[in-house]
């Protein structure tokens, strides 16, 4: 396999450490530099707990691009700078690879666009987890026979977003096969703001954050005498990078934007 060279935008994060441990040990990958608004001016070996990695760090993004040469960006950052920086990743010629969630529906029209103009490749994925790429498409494909749904994540309690990125793709899925239908009795009433979560197309989403918890989703059916639940949990980080690692591989032979890792499976 060709070389591939890769920046992290996050590198201290719960995510970014466990990205920057997966590229260093993949051989056919280099991690090149890292992004981070906090510590421009070191190298990645000097952040605790991350491997003996030469590799420069950057405050600045675009100084980043303009110094050091790469084929790939993964971002796992939060979401005002996420969209930032894939922005500006294609528009100096190189791919990203985004974890990050809690994109806007009109930043990733803008994003798609760009991509088309710059005829490059990009994968956003929701989730890395080849488990709950599958729980969602399960669900989609319950959904066709189940149309009562309700979704139910839970992550840690330090999460920006709400609902997750996993839960909008989910509700996103199911739209596709399921009819708009408000879900509940028709005369239903709120008694205190939000108990029946967020609600799209009358399906509902609960978002539960809580400390111990890293990423967990149940998709609720109820029908005639019976339900179906079907669950994913990721116990750890380590879930979410052969996601990431398949997705540094793939967007380097694309010139597509890809929404979701179901796009990149066969
Ligand atoms: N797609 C997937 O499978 C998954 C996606 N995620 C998503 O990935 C993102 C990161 O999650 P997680 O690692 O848990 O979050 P963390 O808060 O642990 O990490 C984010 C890191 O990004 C840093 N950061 C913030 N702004 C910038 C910037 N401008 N430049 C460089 N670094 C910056 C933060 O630094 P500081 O805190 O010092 O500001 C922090 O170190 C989230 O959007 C999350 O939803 C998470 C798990 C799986
Ligand atoms: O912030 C997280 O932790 C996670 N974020 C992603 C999301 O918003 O769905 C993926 C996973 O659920 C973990």
């Amino acid at each position: 396999m060709t070389n591939t060279s890769v920046i992290v935008a996050g590198p201290r994060g719960k995510m970014g450490r466990e990205a920057v441990k997966m590229i260093h040990n993949t051989e056919h990958f280099t991690l090149v530099a890292c992004v981070d608004h906090k510590n421009g001016g070191l190298k990645v070996k000097d952040l605790d707990g991350l491997p003996d990695i030469e590799a420069p760090i950057f405050e600045d993004i675009e100084q980043c691009f303009n110094e050091v040469k790469a084929d790939v960006l993964v971002d796992l950052t939060t979401p005002e700078f996420g969209y930032k920086h894939t922005k500006l990743a294609l528009e100096n010629g190189i791919r990203p690879v985004v974890g990050t969630t809690g994109f806007t529906k009109e930043q990733l029209q803008e994003l798609e666009q760009l991509t088309e103009e710059k005829e490059l490749g990009v994968v956003i994925a929701p989730n890395f987890a080849l488990g709950a790429v599958l729980m969602m498409q399960f669900s989609k494909w319950a959904a066709k026979y189940f149309p009562d749904v309700e979704i139910i994540e839970r992550h840690h309690d330090q999460k920006l977003d709400a609902p997750s990125g996993t839960a909008v793709k989910t509700a996103e899925l199911i739209q596709e096969v399921r009819d708009k239908k408000p879900q509940g009795h028709e005369n239903e009433k709120e008694t205190l703001e939000g108990a029946r979560g967020a609600d799209v197309d009358g399906m509902h989403i609960h978002s539960v954050r809580l400390p111990g918890l890293v990423a967990h989703q149940e998709v609720m059916f109820g029908s005639s005498g019976e339900t179906l639940t079907i669950k994913h949990d990721s116990i750890n980080r380590e879930s979410f990078m052969t996601g990431v690692k398949l997705s540094i591989e793939k967007v380097m032979e694309l010139n597509a934007f890809i929404y979701g890792l179901e796009n990149l499976l066969e």
